[in-house]
């Protein structure tokens, strides 16, 4: 999952680089992975900074500054397509037509017609393995076709719509045009969340795009609106245009938005994240008291795994009226695990990030409450800390009900064989994870838990609860292809095969961030050296 933004101030002699900064600090929980901001200063050119990192480590003050203008794109990354190498790292840029700044939310399923389509009949180069480079050029392409020296709205509106009959899969987006504004869309099923939200400034209104509700808020933005699905969004210093430009479909936003990955205190399509969590901890004290009654079990505490499970462990103890105790103690430090790259990684963070405190396991059955079970890393690793410090029994009881197949509509979750519940029942999970006992939520509670505070949403995307996409295309032969490709032990492979990953290619680097190798000490390739990006390219 990644973040998107978009701002546009209504003042363009002021800087919008440290707003958007703050805004994807805000969204840094959907992708750790890399970041970037691109600004559109005088004479609209362009002003880059992105790097392979989190938002703390690739900005300061000194790169902030350096990006000019007004109006500006951001990015968070968290890779479900092509590889975590820095040139993937968004927005991404093509010069023409008009000079386009891109970022994108999701993921597509259709990558390899679209390339093949690229090549023989747009005769666009592209020159990642990023489904965004593809959709960027995509709505290039349809731009470039009206053939105009200046374009209008209109333009753009059909061009997106055209971009919405030619590619499949989810994508919230957002897009800026040289010197004109910033854009956004949202896939036709609305997969992927984006709203807009706007902010008095002293001399008028400045407007933002986000992910999530939470950076308007933070951001003292009001009037937030989701971008509907299937909607296109353009927003000028004239005003503010909106068009539904794709033919219907099912709305069918991503129940994992609710389970995990978007913050508590954000409202998606009308729905607060924080009261569907309340509510699937309510639904899952429901059944957890069922099976532990059929299975002769008693609980002492309940434990939330933190954090996120943490807002549906309360709620559930409440109606357990059981003690609710932080018997996990996080380091704050250490982010999420479950979308850092690679098994080991994943493995060796849950034992740096949780600490299990003896007072609170020693002697007792163990109600642990995690907001969803995927590859089991999190799971298998607390139980037996809970059991090295004196946990009688430890029971597991899940937020979502058991996931067993892909994603592949943003979550990088492309192999079966990786999740813990493929191929196995409540019983085997119980075994694999090494917990007495697990309960899952039933899928027809998670989804009444979200669903009871916007029933005007027809359906969500449960896809890795049932196997069923709803953009169609995901056939067999597709998953398996997505497997061999992107499965752990092959992007392990990949990785330990890459010159430039083992450091060997530090000069030789993605073409699209060559700026961000500038200045390449310390950790990360702090761009320290952003310049403008239209003079960047061919300069050696
Ligand atoms: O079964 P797994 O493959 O381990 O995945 C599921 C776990 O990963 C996530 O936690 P994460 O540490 O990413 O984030 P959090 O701090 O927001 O809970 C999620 O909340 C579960 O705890
Ligand atoms: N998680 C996402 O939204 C990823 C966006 C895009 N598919 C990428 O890999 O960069
Ligand atoms: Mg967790």
């Amino acid at each position: 999952m990644c973040g998107i933004l978009g701002l546009l101030l209504h003042d363009p002699s002021v800087d919008a680089a440290p707003d958007i900064c703050e805004g994807l600090s805000l969204l840094q929980h959907r992708g750790q992975d890399a970041c970037g901001i691109v600004t559109c200063g005088p004479k609209g050119r362009f002003f880059q900074c992105k790097a392979n990192g989190m938002v703390r480590d690739v900005f300061d003050e000194k790169a902030i500054s350096k990006l000019i203008g007004g109006m500006g794109v951001g990015h968070v990354r968290y890779p479900t397509a092509g590889s975590s190498n820095h040139a993937e790292a968004q927005p991404f840029y093509v010069n023409s037509p008009y000079g386009i700044v891109f970022a994108h939310n999701g993921n597509l399923i259709d990558g390899p017609s679209l390339l093949q389509y690229m090549d023989a009949t747009a005769h666009r180069h592209i020159n990642t393995s990023s489904d965004s480079e593809l959709l960027l050029n995509l709505f290039a392409n349809n731009l470039q076709q009206t053939g105009k020296f200046r374009i209008n709205e209109d333009d753009i509106f059909n061009a997106i719509g055209g971009l919405m009959k030619q590619c499949t899969g989810a994508y919230a987006c957002v897009a800026m045009l040289a010197g004109f504004g910033i854009i956004a869309f949202r896939d036709p099923n609305g997969i992927r969340p984006v709203g807009v939200a706007s902010r008095r400034s002293n001399s008028g209104k400045d407007y933002l795009f986000a992910s999530e509700s939470i950076v308007a808020d933070a951001l003292g933005f009001s009037e937030w609106e989701d971008v509907k699905p299937g909607e296109a969004v353009i927003i000028t210093r004239s005003g503010v245009s909106r068009k539904r430009v794709a033919e219907h479909a099912t709305f069918a936003p991503d129940i994992f938005e609710f389970v995990y990955f978007a913050r508590p205190d954000s409202v998606l399509d009308g729905i607060s994240v924080y009261r569907s969590r309340m509510a699937m901890g309510d639904a899952l004290a429901v059944e957890v008291d069922k099976v532990l009654k059929q299975h002769g079990i008693t609980v002492d505490v309940v434990i939330p795994v933190p954090d996120t499970s943490r807002v549906a462990a309360l709620n559930l103890a409440q109606k357990l009226s059981l003690p609710y105790r932080e018997g996990f103690i996080k380091n704050r430090y250490v982010g999420r695990t479950f979308i850092m790259p690679g098994q080991q990684m994943r493995r060796k963070n849950v034992r740096r990030k949780l600490n299990a405190m003896a007072l609170e396991f020693s002697g007792k059955n163990v109600l642990l409450v995690d907001d969803s079970i995927v590859r089991g890393t999190t799971s298998k690793e607390i139980i037996q800390m809970a059991k090295d410090v004196g946990a009688k029994k430890v029971i597991v009881a899940s937020c979502a009900p058991p996931i067993r197949y892909s994603n592949v509509y943003g979550i990088d979750m492309p192999s079966r064989t990786e999740l813990v519940a493929y191929g196995r029942t409540t019983q085997e999970i119980a075994e694999a994870i090494g917990a007495d006992l697990v309960v899952f939520q039933t899928l027809p509670d998670l989804v009444a838990s979200v669903r009871q505070f916007n029933p005007s949403i027809p359906t969500f995307d449960c896809s890795v609860f049932t196997g069923e996409y709803v953009t169609g295309g995901v056939t067999e032969e597709y998953l398996r292809q997505l497997e061999l490709l992107r499965a752990d032990n092959v992007k392990h492979k990949l990785t330990a095969n890459s010159r430039e990953d083992k450091g060997e290619g530090s000069v030789v680097n993605g073409f699209h961030d060559r700026e961000t190798m500038v200045a390449s000490s310390g950790p990360i390739n702090r761009a320290d050296d952003t310049v403008g990006l239209h003079n960047t390219w061919n300069v050696s």
